[in-house]
């Protein structure tokens, strides 16, 4: 019997043991092209055809560009199961996945990603409250704390976190800012159950942003997230606020943040994202007073490693048993 193809789209870095092993049931296989037009005429022209699953990474959006519905279109009938290495799925639009007949099913890879992307937050929480970023600039340019030295930081026990998207990484960030001594607050769509949300205080929108010291973002972007922190959401934030993003920049109007920086409104931000990577606002370069990581929330060698092992479980699953582990929540009323 001929054995399914899987395609990969980008390069394994780590799990090449258990991406090898998947030999065993499928036919591996890598695209010809290097560019979107190439690409979507690889897939029209039928040299993609018998395509069962693909393994898609995150850098692999400079290949195809995103998983559009030009693009979806374009991909071979045969194609069932789309196996997204990331926890955020924004390049995918599953919409566009979920019309096609049958379904394109889609897994991401959240779990894998939690305590990094955690860690990635703390570092920028704490690097914002207490303003290292200008110190440890003007040490390098010999100028030891600054001139002038800058304000006084302030310290995260009895600060009020409030956490937009209570996940994984945002159950994950709680518990680690419990050790700081700091209260956590929570949006979601609906309220967690005692168990998970651990003692952090279910509020409103509004009285989110209206009571948090810190506001961590950690939701997905989708059509009802894109600028979900606006300038009506910063007005209502406290005077002297800080923010911080590991979540997409695209939850964030960059503009409007920008001006609440600068009129001081916001104290100061740790960002890892930003709505056009890698472009990053220039408001945001010139401000010596924030954090700025280049979105390296999961890059570590241990979560690297241990994500692309759960995308190859998905795309195991998705061969042998025609499912997949992780199907993202959006498909979940379709199977
Ligand atoms: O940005 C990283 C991810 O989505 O996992």
């Amino acid at each position: 019997m001929t054995k399914p193809k899987v395609l990969l789209l980008g390069e394994i870095e780590y799990a090449h043991d258990a991406w090898n092993a998947l030999s065993d049931i499928a036919t591996l296989i890598t695209p010809q092209s290097t560019t979107r037009p190439a690409f979507l005429q690889e897939c029209t022209s039928g040299q993609l055809d018998g395509v069962h699953t693909i393994f898609r990474t995150f850098d692999s959006g400079s290949l195809t560009g995103p998983w559009d519905a030009e693009l979806i279109a374009a991909l071979p009938s045969s194609l069932r199961f789309c196996c997204h290495n990331g926890a955020g799925y924004d390049a995918i639009d599953v919409a566009a996945c979920s019309a096609r007949t049958p379904p394109l099913l889609v897994s991401n890879c959240p779990k894998a990603v939690d305590d990094a992307t955690a860690d990635a937050a703390l570092f920028l929480l704490l690097g914002a409250l207490r303003g290292f970023n200008s110190s440890m600039l003007a040490l390098r340019e010999g100028k030891w704390r600054g001139e002038p030295a800058p304000p006084l930081g302030h310290d995260p026990r009895g600060k009020v976190l409030g956490i937009l998207g209570m996940g994984g990484i945002g159950r994950n960030l709680k518990r680690k800012c419990d050790a700081l001594g700091m209260r956590t607050i929570y949006h979601n769509r609906k309220p967690l159950g005692a168990e998970e949300a651990a003692g952090a205080e279910y509020v409103e929108f509004d009285e989110l942003l209206a009571r948090a010291d810190v506001v961590s973002l950690n939701l997905p972007l989708n059509p009802h997230t894109r600028h979900i922190i606006s300038h009506a959401q910063l007005a209502k934030m406290k005077p002297g606020v800080v923010i911080v993003n590991t979540a997409r920049g695209g939850v964030l109007d960059e503009e409007a943040l920008v001006q609440a920086l600068d009129s001081g409104h916001v104290r100061s931000c740790g960002l890892d994202v930003y709505d056009d990577e890698p472009n990053v606002h220039s408001g945001l370069i010139r401000n010596e007073n924030v954090m700025l990581l280049p979105h390296m929330g999961t890059y570590t060698l241990e979560t690297m490693a241990a994500m692309e092992e759960r995308v190859v479980v998905n795309v195991r699953e998705a061969v042998t048993k025609g499912r997949l582990v992780d199907l993202v929540v959006e498909q979940r009323g379709l199977v």
